[in-house]
């Protein structure tokens, strides 16, 4: 049974076939390490005989972990396959955490509180503490607290360490540590956990109680984990932890991928890894089976800037492919534009699917124009990250209804639905309780549910009738969440709650979308139960439904009917996945690399990484894009190209000759002549003076930016913002005339001042949108 290892090279056969001890493969993007796992993971059950109960793969996405089961199920039959212990860090571990949390005070039906959920309990927290919000701001708190749970700091030892205490109080907020505990007793109290808490009482849970660390040694005899360079410290503990009585571990990563330093990862965790364990055998793979030569040599170039990293070879034997194309816009709509018009065009003429197209980028706000434009030419997108079904506010008012049915302690779930629908409970009522329950160090459930034991509540008797309905009404959820199956729960829920007779009341195209979306979860909640009856006597419960929901995100919803969509993603969620043509999208300095990371090496060298990630995800083509000016925070700001760019090896990149080019023609140049910027700081009013006056300008031998042949090159003088020539007696109907685009008929005008765009018609290139400030309009 081992044909299925002649689709690997010798060094991945090697590395399959060495099941025992601890294993280390440290290898370049697209060499094969997530298939030399799959396939080590085939290999234990087909051919040492593995119980798959025995395995643990740790993966970084659900969707990786649903894929591995596949390509292993075809090789052993899809229901042993199903028993592998595999999954992400958080998936894996909840489920450990359902069965042994009572150890550590939490009931099997915690909830978990998703990102928003906790911005919400820790913004509670800081109002409870009379804490001045403006000083407290709740991504900060947020993100300070989950640095610490996974440091695996927990109140006392803030408390202890007088370094920690000295620097929330030198960044004016001295009473962080009482934000922290507050915020832990609070949703103690509530059976939450956040996802950071997934981690941190996993730790916890394994180091207190010897028994069940033994339970859980015995049960993985052989661990495997995936992306290793991103494991944090709590995600590593766990992992030696469990290792440690078998050492039959597997990692493979790559140090030059490693992107999630900003949260905690620790690239020594590979480095550690040789000390850690004793006799690591460690392997090479060099060979790029993903890429194109150009890509590959393309994205080497790239990386060797980077001083810190392990020395790799990367080659590739596959076809040298296209050069890589560099595109030059006016506009972060244009480059919108561009990018559809290319993938239409593509796909149209070379049998492309759309499924075939990625767009990256490296902030979300970018997939606007991309979406806008998209849309336009009707081309099918899906978009990755952003805001999950799961999280739109529609379906997660329905949830949290429950999620009260499950655990209805549930702080946030029940703070959401107490008055929504609307049914006369007010905010101060919901002030007290809140203010009865810290007093008691109880719920705010515990409290309603024994209220009349709370005369000195001050809630009228009209308010307490009103808040025992409620309490009524969710216990009634909780009988039926006990003895039916999950589709009759909530689709019961959606009809007494008065959620679907609300959103039914709104007609407009937003109101039905909403109501869509409500029938969708039903859908996936009947799907849900059909597939779990194949597998389980009896009803299939909420229970089991909601077990996972706030750790599933749009990936996990995977319609093979609905799968030929371009794909829109951040660079950090494109991790590990693989498309033929990829585009990375604002390749402007200030955006990639981003603002943040440019004043230190360690920083700019991990954005480096993560632009390394992007290239190394296309198969046959890249194409890198910049715009020479985009809104940002509601405002046009000039950009210039990333220095990115100018790291690649200038001979796999071909500076592209667009069809209808975005560079300025000779007579615009001239108009801009006459009107010249004065200084730096009225170029970009971003601009922090000092370095970017450092850097190579436009015309300046290294720039990337090569004007294509025929065209005027840009020299520094030639800098087109500050001009403000301004029309302004145009208006819809005029017919006019560019220099480039030719004739056309304004269709409407937008903005005003330096802002002001009109929308054109042209008759040869279509619709546009131009700036008025830099179009050089003639009317006819
Ligand atoms: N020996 C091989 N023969 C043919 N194709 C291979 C071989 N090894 C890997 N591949 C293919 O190469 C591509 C990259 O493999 P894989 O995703 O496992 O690489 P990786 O090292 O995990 O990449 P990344 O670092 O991006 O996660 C996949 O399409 C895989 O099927
Ligand atoms: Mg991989």
């Amino acid at each position: 049974m081992t044909d299925f290892l002649q689709g690997l090279n010798p060094p991945q056969k090697a590395a399959v076939e060495a099941t025992e001890g601890p294993i280390m493969v440290i290898a370049g993007a697209g060499s094969g390490k997530t298939r030399v796992l799959t396939m080590r993971i085939a290999y234990l059950m087909a051919n040492k005989g593995v119980d798959p109960f025995n395995i643990l793969s740790l993966t970084f996405t659900n969707k990786a972990a649903r894929e591995m089961k596949e390509r292993i199920g075809k090789i052993v039959g899809p229901s042993e396959a199903k028993n592998i212990w595999m999954g992400t860090f958080h998936s894996v571990f909840a489920r450990i955490l359902r069965v042994e949390g009572h150890l550590l005070g939490y009931p099997s039906n915690f909830t978990i509180y998703d990102a928003e959920d906790s911005k919400k309990a820790i913004n509670n927290v800081i109002k409870e503490l009379n804490l001045d919000k403006e000083i407290y701001k709740t991504g900060n708190v947020a993100r300070r607290i989950s640095a610490f749970k996974n440091g695996l700091i927990t109140p006392r030892e803030y408390f202890n360490s007088p370094d920690l205490q000295e620097q929330d109080a030198a960044a004016r907020m001295p009473q962080l540590g009482d934000v922290f505990n507050a915020y832990n007793e609070k949703n103690f109290r509530a059976g939450a956990m956040d996802f950071d808490d997934i981690l941190l009482q996993t730790y916890t849970l394994l180091r207190n109680f010897p028994e069940v660390l033994a339970k859980y040694q015995d049960r993985f005899r052989y661990i495997m984990v995936d992306e290793y360079q991103d494991t944090n410290h709590a995600q590593y503990l766990i992992v030696k932890a469990l290792a440690n009585r078998f050492q039959n571990i597997c990692v493979v990563g790559d140090d030059a991928q490693s992107i999630y330093a900003f949260r905690g990862a620790n690239i020594q965790n590979i480095l550690n890894f040789q000390r850690d364990y004793d006799n690591v055998q460690v392997y090479k793979l060099e060979q790029n089976y993903r890429s194109t030569k150009n890509i590959v040599g393309a994205a080497n170039s790239l990386i060797a800037k980077n001083k810190n990293q392990l020395p790799k070879n990367v080659f590739t034997e596959n076809d040298g492919g296209d050069q890589i194309v560099v595109h030059k816009t006016v506009s972060d709509s244009d480059e919108g534009a561009w990018v559809a018009r290319t993938i239409f065009e593509r796909q149209m003429n070379e049998h492309f699917d759309y499924s075939d197209f990625a767009i990256l980028y490296r902030t979300n706000a970018q997939s606007r124009a991309m979406e806008d434009n998209l849309r336009r030419k009707n081309i099918p997108y899906r978009i990755y990250g952003g805001l999950s079904f799961y999280q739109r506010k529609e379906v997660k008012d329905l949830l949290a209804y429950c999620r009260l049915a499950i655990n209805p302690k549930d702080e946030e779930a029940l703070r959401r639905t107490i008055n929504y629908p609307k049914r006369g409970i007010g905010d101060t009522t919901v002030e007290r309780l809140t203010v009865k329950a810290n007093q008691e160090n109880r719920a705010i459930w515990e409290i309603l549910e024994n209220i009349d034991f709370f005369p000195d509540l001050d809630i009228n008797r009209g308010a307490i009738n009103k808040l025992k309905d409620y309490v009524t009404k969710i216990n009634s959820y909780r009988i039926l969440a006990e003895n039916s199956d999950a589709f009759e729960v909530v689709n019961h829920i959606s009809k007494t709650s008065g959620l679907m007779r609300t959103l039914g009341e709104d007609k407009t195209p937003e109101g039905v979308s909403r109501v869509e979306n409500i029938e969708e979860l039903l859908n996936s909640v009947k799907e849900f139960v059909e597939g779990q009856a194949e597998i389980e006597e009896g009803n299939p419960k909420l229970e089991g439904f909601m077990q996972d929901v706030a750790l599933l995100t749009d990936q996990d919803k995977d319609d093979p009917n609905d799968r030929n969509k371009v794909s829109l993603m951040t660079i950090h969620l494109a991790k590990g996945l693989e498309f033929p043509v990829v585009f990375i999208v604002g390749m402007e300095e200030n955006l990639f690399p981003s603002m943040m990371t440019v004043n230190s090496r360690a920083d700019l060298e991990e954005e480096r990484r993560l632009f390394y990630v992007a290239l190394t995800r296309a198969e046959k083509q890249a194409y890198l894009s910049f715009a020479q000016m985009r809104y940002r925070w509601g405002k046009l700001v000039d950009c210039e190209p990333s220095r990115f760019l100018e790291e690649i090896d200038d001979k796999y990149l071909n500076q592209s000759t667009p069809e209808f080019s975005p560079f300025l023609s000779p007579e615009e140049l001239q108009g801009f002549r006459q009107k010249r910027p004065n200084t730096a700081a009225q170029r970009n009013p971003m601009a922090g003076g000092d370095r970017r006056s450092a850097r190579p300008q436009r015309n300046s031998p290294r720039s990337p930016v090569r004007p294509p042949a025929g065209m005027k090159k840009l020299s520094d003088q030639d800098s087109v913002s500050g001009n403000f020539e301004i029309h302004t007696d145009l208006d819809a109907g005029q017919r006019v005339k560019h220099p480039r685009f030719g004739m056309g008929e304004i269709k409407s005008m937008e903005g005003s001042g330096a802002n002001k765009k009109a929308i054109i018609h042209f008759e040869n290139v279509g619709e546009k949108k131009l700036l008025l400030k830099f179009a050089k309009l003639e009317k006819i």
